[in-house]
C-alpha cells in the first residue's frame, strides 16, 4: 500500500513522517514550494520536537518524498490523506473549506480505481458527504471518501500520532474500514481503541472534542474571575475539583486562555455550522466560552496597566513568551502576542522574547520590538509579563531578572511562577485567580 499526504503543515508533515515510520512508501504534496524544499532535505520548516529526526530518517531511506503534483499523488498512492488548512473565513465565524475543496477537486481526476481519499482536516459536519458525492461522479470506479480526524497536539505531535488515545474512522463501507485498519495495523493500532462510525459522526467527534477542551479552559477561567473577586486561589480550586475522576485535572489551568490554529477557530466554526443546521441555540454556550477566553487577554492588559499606575505611554514592557503555548513556534491566534500588540497600541515600548517563536512572531507583528534573550527583553523594563510557560521562563531566577529591570513588576499570565518566591525577591506579582 502506498500513501499520499496532501498538505504538509503541522499536521501533514507529522502524519507523512509517521506513515513512513509505519513502513509505507509516502508522497507528501503541498502548494508551498519553499516548505517542500525544506522537507525534501529532511528539514522541518517549523518547530516540532522529535519530528526532524523521524523525517530525515525516512527521507534519507527514500521512503518519504515530496512533490507539488496532485497528478503524481493520484498515480502513486492507494490511500490519500488530506491534511490542508481550514482557517476561519475572513469576515465570518465559519471555516474556510476552500483549501479542502481545492485539494479534493485537484486530486479527483487523477485517482486510480479503488483509491480511498481520507480527510484529516477539521471540517464543518457535512463536508465529507459533499465530497463523497463529488467523488461518486468520477469516471473511475470504486473510489471512496473516509474521514479520520486527528487529535494530535502541537509540541507533542510525534508521540500523539504514534501513540494516540483513540482512532476514529468515519467510513462509508466495510471495504474502507478494512483499508484504514490496514494503514493503522501496527504499531499504532495495537491496543488503541478504534471507533468506527459514519462520516458525519467522525467529523463531529473532532469538533466536539475541541469544543469540550475549550469549554474546560473557559470554565476554569470563569472560576478564576470569581476567585479574584473574593481573594480565593483558582490553582488550589482546580487541584481540588480535578481530583474528582469525573472532572479530571487536565485542561483546568487558568490563565491567558486558549489560542492557536485550532481551538479558537474550531469553536467558532462549530457555532456557525450549527446555526446553518438550525441548531445554533444547542451550542450557544460556545459563544460564551469564546467571550470568556478573549476577556482573559484584556484582563492581562489591565493588570499590566494597573501595575504601572494606569498609563502605559512610553513605559517599557517585556513580554516573555510569544507562542500560543510552549514547545511550538506557532503564533496563530496567540494570546501572548495579542496582549503584546494591545500594550503596544496603548503607547508602551514592548519588547518580546520567546525561545523559538521570535521569527514567526515578527512575521505576524513586525512593528513590535524583539529580543534574542529574556535578559535583553527585560533590561530596563517597567513591567515583565510571562505569557507562555516555556521551562526557560518558569525557572527564571527572580534575583537575576530583578537585577536588569527598572521596576520589579510582574504579571504571571499563565499562573506558572512561584509567586511567593518572586514576592520574597521584592516583586509585585499579579496572577489570574490567585490572591
Ligand atoms: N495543527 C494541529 O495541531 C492540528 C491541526 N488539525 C487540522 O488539520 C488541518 C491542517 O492544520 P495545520 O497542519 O495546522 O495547517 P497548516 O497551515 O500548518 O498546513 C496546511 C498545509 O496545507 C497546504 N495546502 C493548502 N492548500 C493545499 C492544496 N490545495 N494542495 C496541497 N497543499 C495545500 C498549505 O500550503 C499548508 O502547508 C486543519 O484543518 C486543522 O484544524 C487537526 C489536528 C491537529
Ligand atoms: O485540533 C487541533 O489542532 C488540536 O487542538 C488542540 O491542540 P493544540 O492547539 O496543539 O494545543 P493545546 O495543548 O490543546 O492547547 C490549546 C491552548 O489552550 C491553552 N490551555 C491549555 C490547557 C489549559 O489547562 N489551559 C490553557 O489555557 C494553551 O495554552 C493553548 O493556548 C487539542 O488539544 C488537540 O487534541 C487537537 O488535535
Amino acid at each position: 500500500m502506498r500513501i499520499s499526504v496532501i498538505g504538509c503543515g503541522y499536521l501533514g508533515a507529522t502524519h507523512a513522517a509517521a506513515m513512513a515510520e509505519l513502513g509505507f512508501e509516502v508522497l507528501g504534496v503541498d502548494i508551498d514550494q519553499a516548505k517542500l524544499e525544506a522537507l525534501a532535505q529532511g528539514s522541518v520548516p517549523f518547530f516540532e520536537p522529535g519530528l526532524e529526526p523521524l523525517l530525515k530518517t525516512h527521507v534519507d531511506a527514500g521512503r518519504l518524498r515530496f512533490s507539488t503534483s496532485l497528478a503524481e499523488a493520484g498515480a502513486f498512492a492507494d490511500v490519500h490523506f488530506v491534511c490542508v488548512n481550514t482557517p476561519q473565513r475572513a469576515g465570518s465565524q465559519a471555516a474556510d473549506v476552500s483549501y479542502v475543496d481545492a485539494a479534493f477537486g485537484g486530486l479527483a481526476p487523477h485517482l486510480r480505481e479503488g483509491a480511498v481519499v481520507v480527510g484529516k482536516s477539521t471540517v464543518p459536519v457535512g463536508t465529507a458527504a459533499r465530497l463523497a458525492e463529488l467523488v461518486a461522479g468520477l469516471a473511475v470506479d470504486g473510489v471512496d471518501v473516509a474521514w479520520n480526524p486527528e487529535f494530535l497536539r502541537e509540541g507533542k505531535a510525534v508521540t500523539d500520532t504514534l501513540h494516540p488515545d483513540r482512532l476514529v474512522f468515519g467510513t462509508p463501507s466495510a471495504r474502507v474500514e478494512a483499508v484504514l485498519r490496514e494503514v493503522y495495523a501496527t504499531p499504532i493500532g495495537a491496543g488503541t481503541p478504534v471507533i468506527v462510525t459514519d462520516l458525519a459522526t467522525a467529523e463531529l467527534v473532532k469538533v466536539s472534542a475541541n469544543a469540550f477542551l475549550a469549554t474546560k479552559i473557559s470554565y476554569i477561567n470563569a472560576m478564576a474571575e470569581v476567585c479574584d473577586a473574593v481573594g480565593a486561589d483558582v490553582t488550589v480550586l482546580a487541584d481540588a475539583i480535578g481530583l474528582d475522576k469525573r472532572i479530571g485535572r487536565g485542561f483546568l489551568n487558568a490563565g491567558l486562555g486558549f489560542g492557536g490554529g485550532c481551538l479558537p477557530k474550531d469553536i467558532r466554526a462549530f457555532s456557525a455550522r450549527a446555526g446553518e443546521l438550525g441548531v445554533g441555540s444547542a451550542v450557544a454556550l460556545l459563544r460564551e466560552v469564546d467571550e470568556i477566553n478573549m476577556r482573559q487577554r484584556q484582563r492581562v492588559v489591565d493588570m499590566a496597566t494597573a501595575q504601572l499606575g494606569g498609563s502605559l505611554l512610553g513605559r517599557r514592557v517585556a513580554v516573555l513568551g510569544a507562542a500560543f503555548k510552549p514547545e511550538t513556534d506557532d503564533v496563530r491566534d496567540s494570546p501572548a502576542l495579542n496582549v503584546a500588540a494591545a500594550l503596544h497600541l496603548k503607547g508602551a515600548q514592548v519588547t518580546v522574547y520567546d525561545p523559538v517563536a521570535v521569527p514567526t512572531a515578527r512575521r505576524m507583528f513586525p512593528t513590535l520590538g524583539y529580543a534574542s534573550s529574556w535578559e535583553q527583553a527585560a533590561t530596563g523594563a517597567d513591567v515583565v509579563l510571562v505569557l507562555t510557560e516555556w521551562a526557560e521562563l518558569t525557572t527564571l531566577d527572580p534575583a537575576a531578572v530583578g537585577a536588569v529591570v527598572s521596576a520589579r513588576n510582574l504579571v504571571d499570565g499563565r499562573n506558572c511562577l512561584d509567586a511567593a518566591r518572586w514576592r520574597a525577591g521584592g516583586w509585585t506579582v499579579a496572577g489570574i485567580g490567585r490572591p
